[in-house]
C-alpha cells in the first residue's frame, strides 16, 4: 500500500535524524472509518517493514494478527475521532521539542513566523498555539485531557507531552511530516531566542 510504504521511509528518515531515539517514537495511518494502521510497541522505528504495522479498529482492538501495538495507541485513536480529517498522526522525541517541553509550563504561542504557513495560515501574522499536556504512563487519563483539549480547541494542530516528545498530525503523510519539520525547526527558534535573550 503506497501510503504505508511511504510512511516507512519517512520513520527511517526521522530515525537517522536522531528524532526516535531508544525505540521511541510511534506513527499510524487511518485507512477507513474503523482501521487504523500503527506501529507496533517498543520495536526499533529505523527498521520497520510495512509487515510491522497492527491493525486495530477505533477502539484499539486488533483487527488481525497477533501484533502488540503501541502503547500510545490511545492517544492516536483520541486524535482520529477528534479531528475527522487527520489520516497520519506522528509522534517522535526530537531534541528540541523535548527540551522546550521543559522551559515552557503550559503552551507555547508560535507568533510572527513565516514557516506558520506549514499549519495553514495565509500570512506569518497568525499565530499557532501548541498546548503541554503532564506526561503520564496512565493513557486513559492523558486520553481524556487531549480529548477535552480538543474539544475546546479545535484547531490545534499538535502538543506537547512533557520532557516526553511532539504530536501532530496531517490530512497525509507529507503534510503530517511537513508540519512536524516546521514545528522542530520554529521550537529550535524560539530555544535559541531563549538563549539569546536570557530568558
Ligand atoms: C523507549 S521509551 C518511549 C516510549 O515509552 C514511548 O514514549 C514511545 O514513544 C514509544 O512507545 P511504543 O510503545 O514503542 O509506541
Ligand atoms: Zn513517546
Amino acid at each position: 500500500m503506497e501510503a504505508l510504504r511511504e510512511l516507512v521511509e519517512v520513520i527511517r528518515d526521522l530515525y537517522l535524524r536522531g528524532w526516535l531515539p531508544a525505540t521511541s517514537g510511534n506513527f499510524s495511518l487511518r485507512m477507513d472509518e474503523d482501521s487504523v494502521f500503527i506501529t507496533p510497541s517498543g520495536k526499533h522505528k529505523g527498521k520497520l517493514t510495512e509487515r510491522d504495522f497492527a491493525l486495530v479498529d477505533l477502539e484499539g482492538n486488533l483487527k488481525d494478527g497477533q501484533k502488540k501495538p503501541s502503547a500510545e495507541t490511545l492517544l492516536h485513536l483520541t486524535i482520529y475521532s477528534m479531528v475527522p480529517s487527520a489520516k497520519c498522526v506522528m509522534h517522535v522525541h526530537s531534541p528540541n521539542a523535548t527540551v522546550i517541553s521543559r522551559l515552557v509550563n503550559d503552551k507555547i504561542p508560535l507568533k510572527g513566523y513565516e514557516l506558520l504557513k506549514a499549519f495553514g495560515l495565509d500570512t506569518h501574522e497568525g499565530e499557532v498555539v501548541i498546548p503541554i499536556f503532564e506526561n503520564s504512563q496512565d493513557m486513559p487519563f492523558l486520553a481524556r485531557k487531549l480529548k477535552d483539549y480538543l474539544f475546546e480547541h479545535p484547531d490545534t494542530v499538535g502538543f506537547l507531552l512533557k520532557s516526553h516528545g511532539v504530536y501532530i498530525w496531517g490530512e497525509q503523510v507529507s503534510q503530517a511530516l511537513m508540519r512536524l519539520e516546521a514545528l522542530e525547526f520554529l521550537f529550535e527558534c524560539e530555544l535559541k531566542l531563549a538563549i539569546i535573550s536570557g530568558k
